[in-house]
């Protein structure tokens, strides 16, 4: 049972309605081995993935002047429009092959929270835009909060721990474009990196790519079949861990000769803390043979905006 799998196999989220605890073992089980599982029957519905994947694709297509429009200068990418060419992983000074933009949660006017997480901006070009992607991020907080429930129960938590942690929390969805890769690119589609915020839901890893550092320090593809989510511990969950659960240091890698010529699409969500959430290590992860390596405890919003100074943006 605790033997480390060789493979990341596909685990169904809906084990998770049969028995709790046989899918609160198998995703600990992936997670602790890998820092990733891939989950299927996960209940984002195929339809509003597909919407989704072609929005993505109409808004990208879009002329650049156009998109530029929705660029905050100095906003740090929190929200709308990030050109090619801006993002860095931490310690490199190649940027990465990428064009994305970004979702926040909708608050309500006058919300507590306001301060620490900018409104939404829209492109006027879409028309179904907004409405897609804010189905997609509810269905999306949904699916993580179902999978956190399993991480507790894999914790010895209470199942519903994490609701409050990340109630109306930071989280952000991510739509990614990678176009085509140039031969003689020196750069990669995204440079190795940790994700730092809770746990991450990824849509569109079946195009090839996505490559996970094992623990023995070898590169393996990340494969989910079509519609399945790869879905990955970030830092802040590491950390409140006391590394049980590790974030893993993954990357996406250019195509082979052959898929040069085609762009990539991605959609990650990444699930935030709320930014008022104090990070500190969780005593059931702590004994004689792991002492705590985090005994300074960090709100959410102050470790986000340390970790996105590292990587150019904030
Ligand atoms: O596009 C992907 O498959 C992964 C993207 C990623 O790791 C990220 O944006 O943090
Ligand atoms: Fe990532």
């Amino acid at each position: 049972m605790s033997q480390p799998h060789d493979t990341l196999s596909s685990i169904s989220l809906s084990l998770a309605d049969q028995d709790k605890d046989a899918f609160a073992a198998r995703i600990g089980q992936s997670f602790s081995d890998w820092g990733f599982a891939i989950i299927g029957d996960h209940g984002i519905s195929d339809d509003l993935i597909a919407q989704a994947e072609q929005m993505s694709r109409t808004f990208f297509a879009l002329p650049d002047d156009v998109k530029r429009k929705y660029h905050i200068p100095g906003g740090g990418g929190a929200r709308g429009y990030t050109p090619f060419g801006t993002e860095a992983a931490k310690d490199s000074d190649i940027h990465d092959l990428k064009e994305f933009w970004h979702i926040g949660r909708q608050l309500p006017d006058g919300h507590a929270f306001e301060p620490f997480m900018s409104a939404n901006i829209w492109p006027e070009e879409l028309d179904e835009f907004r409405d897609c992607y804010l189905e997609l991020f509810a269905a999306f907080d949904k699916a993580g909060q179902r999978i956190l429930e399993g991480i507790a129960r894999y914790l010895s938590l209470e199942p519903d721990f994490f609701d409050d942690t990340v109630r109306d929390g930071n989280s952000i969805l991510r739509l990614i474009h990678y176009p085509p890769v140039p031969a003689d690119s020196p750069a990669v589609r995204a440079a190795a990196h940790e994700d730092i915020n809770t746990i991450t839901l990824l849509i569109g890893a079946e195009e090839a790519g996505l490559e996970l550092l094992d623990k023995q320090g070898n590169w393996r593809p990340v494969t989910p079949k079509p519609g399945e989510l790869a879905v990955n511990i970030g830092d802040m969950l590491q950390r409140l861990t006391n590394n049980r659960l590790p974030s893993t240091t993954h990357r996406v890698v250019n195509p082979a000769p052959e898929r040069r010529g085609h762009s990539r699409y991605s959609m990650p969500f990444f699930l935030h803390f709320r930014p008022d959430y104090l990070i500190e290590t969780l005593p059931q992860c702590i004994d004689q043979n792991h002492p705590d390596l985090y005994p300074e405890p960090i709100t959410a919003h102050d470790y986000l905006m340390e970790r996105l100074r590292e990587i150019g943006l904030a």
